[in-house]
């Protein structure tokens, strides 16, 4: 709940489009726990694993990206089935819809899965099942976005994109992977090592996006857009540094997918307060707000969302500039969008009338 009540209802109410969200950062600990003892598949032997509570207690004291990582990948051991990955993206829509999304573009990694002998297709079958469901029962429409992870040798996600291409799965944005996405540990692995994949995604007429200047510097931002054509940047807010690159950002209209709650769990800054948002509105950098790994940073989209309205008491007018900007910088088609624009719209006037 916001502090104010009033604007929560409001922020409540607004339809959101969710852009930076791993399906793996849904895994919260209760479901890790339901989902080792249906697959009998022992839980770590850490301290930290001793139960559900010790577990969430852990969570609230991640140091940095790495440290979270490490946790993130571990419990991924007990996702195995079809049936288990359409519960972990269910799990996610489900939540997604009490909080006002309309439309997801989500991120999955199937390096943590084929790397433990799990097959792309079980992974893409599971997620694709709970992105079907996900319209067909609640009305939010989504995309699937494949992420290669960037700490592992690039010949690696060259397996996975062509294994992908192989399966049909990966050919232009209407097929069931329609973008590619870049993440985990940044520092160190530079995008611009990812650039062949993303020259033959472009290719195929596959959107393009990357995890960049959430703890890399901002040349790694510049590095997503010049060597990989990134149409939209994930986190970027160390944009902030560069002014050169944040004009340019502006000029070409890339949307940045900021995660407050994740910057604050993973020590980027201290609190919400640090974060720029107030500067990116006021210079006209667009952004969404999104929610990251939800089960792990305390919080889905409307906490965000909360808690940058606590942080920065936004006006309405700037609250219909996030949510405009994050429809417009969505992947899905005009007729959608203007759906979206039309429940905006609705939603403003009811709060004008209240
Ligand atoms: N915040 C994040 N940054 C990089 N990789 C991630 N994988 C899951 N969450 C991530
Ligand atoms: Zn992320």
């Amino acid at each position: 709940m916001c502090k104010s009540s009033q604007l929560h209802a409001f922020l409540h109410a607004l339809p959101k489009c969710e852009h930076h969200l791993h399906l793996e950062g849904c895994l919260s600990p209760t479901l890790l726990f339901a989902l080792s003892a249906k697959n009998n598949i022992p839980i770590p032997s850490d301290p930290s694993y001793a139960s559900i509570a010790t577990l969430t207690e852990r969570y609230n004291n991640f140091s940095n990206l790495n440290d979270f990582l490490a946790f993130y990948y571990r419990a991924l051991d007990v996702v195995v089935s079809v049936d288990d990955f359409e519960m972990l993206g269910w799990e996610y829509f489900t939540i997604a819809n009490r909080d006002g999304v309309k439309h997801a573009e989500v991120f999955f990694d199937p390096q943590s899965h084929t790397s433990r002998g799990v097959s792309l297709e079980t992974v893409v079958s599971g997620f694709d099942r709970a992105c079907k469901r996900a319209e067909k029962e609640l009305g939010i429409t989504s995309k699937l976005i494949m992420c290669f992870l960037r700490h592992l040798p690039v010949q690696e996600a060259r397996v996975t994109m062509d294994e992908a291409v192989k399966g049909g799965y990966f050919d232009g944005e209407e097929s069931v992977i329609s973008a590619l996405g870049l993440d985990s540990s940044e520092v160190g692995f530079r995008p611009e090592i990812f650039q062949e994949m993303y020259v033959e995604a472009e290719k195929r007429g596959i959107r393009r996006t990357a995890h960049a200047g959430e703890e890399g510097d901002p040349t790694y931002i510049s590095g997503a857009l010049d060597g990989l054509h990134a149409e939209r940047i994930d986190h970027g807010i160390r944009l902030i540094e560069d002014a050169d690159l944040m004009d340019r950002v502006i000029k070409e209209g890339i949307m940045l997918t900021v995660c407050p709650l994740s910057n604050v769990c993973l020590q980027v800054v201290q609190h919400v307060g640090q974060l720029p948002i107030r500067k990116f509105l006021e210079a006209g950098v667009k952004f969404s707000l999104n929610s990251d790994d939800p089960a792990y940073f305390g919080g889905y989209i409307l906490n965000n969302y909360c808690a940058v309205q606590d942080a920065f008491d936004l006006s309405i007018a700037e609250w219909k500039t996030i949510v405009e900007n994050s429809i417009q910088g969505s992947w899905c088609d005009q007729a959608r969008k203007d759906e979206l624009l039309t429940m905006l719209k609705e939603c403003l006037s009811e709060h004008a009338a209240s």
